[in-house]
């Protein structure tokens, strides 16, 4: 078996259970379960660039990490990867924020990543790269001479076209994922959108729904929605620690449900909205009062980019004005929490839930929602309430699924979860559970890894077309 090779602008803290993002709980899974290397950004900021990278081995994997400096971090991740890539992969033109030093930076400090791992990678090493930050990873490699296979892994979504092409960069970005063996999406739409852009724009030629031809190269696309370690979560679950527990037991007491969020304080989550909903459900249903409580974990992400401190202020105020109109002395009906929660107590908070609201108005696949599946009790299950455009609404279709633009229809989401009787809740956790449980992350890791293994690779001409890459 080949030695497999992640790289990630984040890397996850091994020893730790608890990581902020999905992509670092999703990998952090994958690779305790098969070794390896990860290779990424290990958070920090110096005046210059480190010329080496620090290694540390940690159980069966090999942690290799590196420093950025100031001004990369600036324009390479608060710049192109998040005030960029991030709001257009996310359809919202709108927030956009394109300056051309940013992609500067992302071309160069794709460069310094590469020439810092470069120096580890083993000839049949299979390389993994994941992520928006990443897109030129496999060209930066195959100029420094690297022939290993190479496969993509796009954890958000891939729009359309038209939203692309608004992109001053797009057919550079499309022609470096055309430099792996392998790409993956989370969903099929996300493949549509991607074989739409080859047509429209004429490049490469799609030979059928997962290969694509390019400068004398085959290579594969398919969707590969990542999953969660459906056990793991279970059981962290069932052991709530002893705060949950407490509140848990005071709340049956008092004869009140609970309603469960937990996001990033990320613009693409639909966070005002989602509150602006339980503003009308408590409008609405005046029989509510103090029979139920909102929790909304929301730590803070990415605050060096702007739209990111506007959405604090609006949650902020919507929160002052939802408990200002409904609290009384012995009720909060909403509670908002600006700090990231340890994974297990969200597991026991998400068991001791009645409904979970997962609303993005779009995400590449959103873990929260398997994972609030995951935590329920059989024989008591709690309702999801699902966004349409979560990647994950692709196949979890038996939740309750909202457009968490129109919030009318989703405070009435809200109030059939609240009120669903337990034949339909455990009918359609039953059928959740079955499909997390089929999708998980062994099931992730193993299909993609079983197409790298068998990709055009090593028989596929030298990318020597990748040399020429210019910025179109
Ligand atoms: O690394 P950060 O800038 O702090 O952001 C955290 C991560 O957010 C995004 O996660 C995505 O990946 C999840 C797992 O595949 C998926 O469920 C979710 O829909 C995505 O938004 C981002 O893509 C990661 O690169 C970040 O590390
Ligand atoms: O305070 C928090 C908030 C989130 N998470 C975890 O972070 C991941 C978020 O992944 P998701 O795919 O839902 O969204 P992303 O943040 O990657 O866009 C999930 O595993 C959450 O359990 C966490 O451990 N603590």
């Amino acid at each position: 078996m080949s030695r497999l090779v992640i790289l990630s602008n984040r890397v996850a803290d091994l020893r730790k259970t608890s990581q902020s993002g999905g992509l670092a709980v999703g990998l952090a899974d994958a690779l305790r379960q098969r070794g390896g290397v990860w290779f990424g950004w290990d958070g920090e900021t110096l005046q210059t660039q480190p010329r080496e990278a620090t290694v540390e081995q940690v159980g069966n994997v090999r942690m290799i990490s590196a420093a950025m400096t100031v001004e990369d971090y600036m324009n390479y991740y608060v710049g192109y990867a998040n005030s960029v890539l991030w709001p257009l992969f996310h359809y919202r033109l709108d927030l956009v924020d394109f300056h051309a030093p940013y992609f500067d930076a992302y071309q160069r400090v794709n460069a310094n990543f590469a020439g810092l791992v470069a120096p580890y990678l083993q000839d049949d090493d299979l390389i993994w790269v994941h992520d928006y930050h990443f897109i030129p990873m496999a060209n930066c490699l195959r100029r420094l001479g690297c022939r290993q296979r190479m496969g993509f892994f796009l954890h958000i979504p891939f729009p359309p076209p038209d939203l692309l092409a608004a992109s001053p960069n797009h057919r550079y970005l499309v022609e470096a994922l055309l430099d792996y063996d392998v790409l993956g999406f989370q969903t099929t739409a996300d493949t549509i959108n991607f074989r739409h852009y080859l047509e429209e724009w004429g490049v490469g030629e799609v030979l059928d729904e997962r290969t694509i031809r390019y400068k004398g190269r085959t290579i594969a696309i398919d969707r590969y929605p990542i999953g969660i370690d459906v056990e793991t979560f279970r059981d962290m679950a069932r052991n709530a620690p002893d705060d949950v527990r407490i509140d848990s037991a005071r709340r049956e007491k008092l004869g009140r449900k609970q309603i469960i969020g937990v996001d990033r304080l990320d613009y693409s989550k639909g966070l005002p909205d989602r509150f602006q909903a339980f503003g009308k459900l408590l409008a609405q249903h005046p029989e509510l009062e103090k029979q139920v409580t909102f929790l909304q974990v929301a730590p803070p992400t990415r605050e060096d980019v702007n739209a990111y401190s506007d959405i604090r202020d609006e949650l902020e105020g919507l929160t002052g004005s939802i408990n200002g109109r409904f609290s009384d002395f012995n009720w909060t009906p909403l509670r908002y929490i600006h700090r990231p929660v340890p994974r297990e107590t969200l597991a026991a908070l998400f068991r001791a839930s009645h409904v979970g609201l997962v609303t993005p108005l779009r995400d590449g696949m959103n873990l929260v929602a398997k994972e609030f599946v995951a935590a329920q009790d059989d024989e008591d299950p709690g309702v999801l309430v699902l966004s349409q455009f979560a990647g994950a609404a692709e196949d979890m279709t038996e939740a309750l699924i909202v457009n968490p633009y129109d919030t009318d229809t989703m405070a009435e989401a809200i109030h059939q979860a609240l009120m669903m009787p337990l034949d339909e809740r455990k009918a359609r956790h039953k059928a959740l559970l079955d499909h997390i449980l089929h999708q998980d992350t062994q099931r992730w890791l193993a299909t993609f890894l079983n197409d790298l293994e068998t990709a055009g690779g090593h028989t596929n001409p030298p990318p020597d077309s990748l040399i020429a890459a210019d910025a179109a």
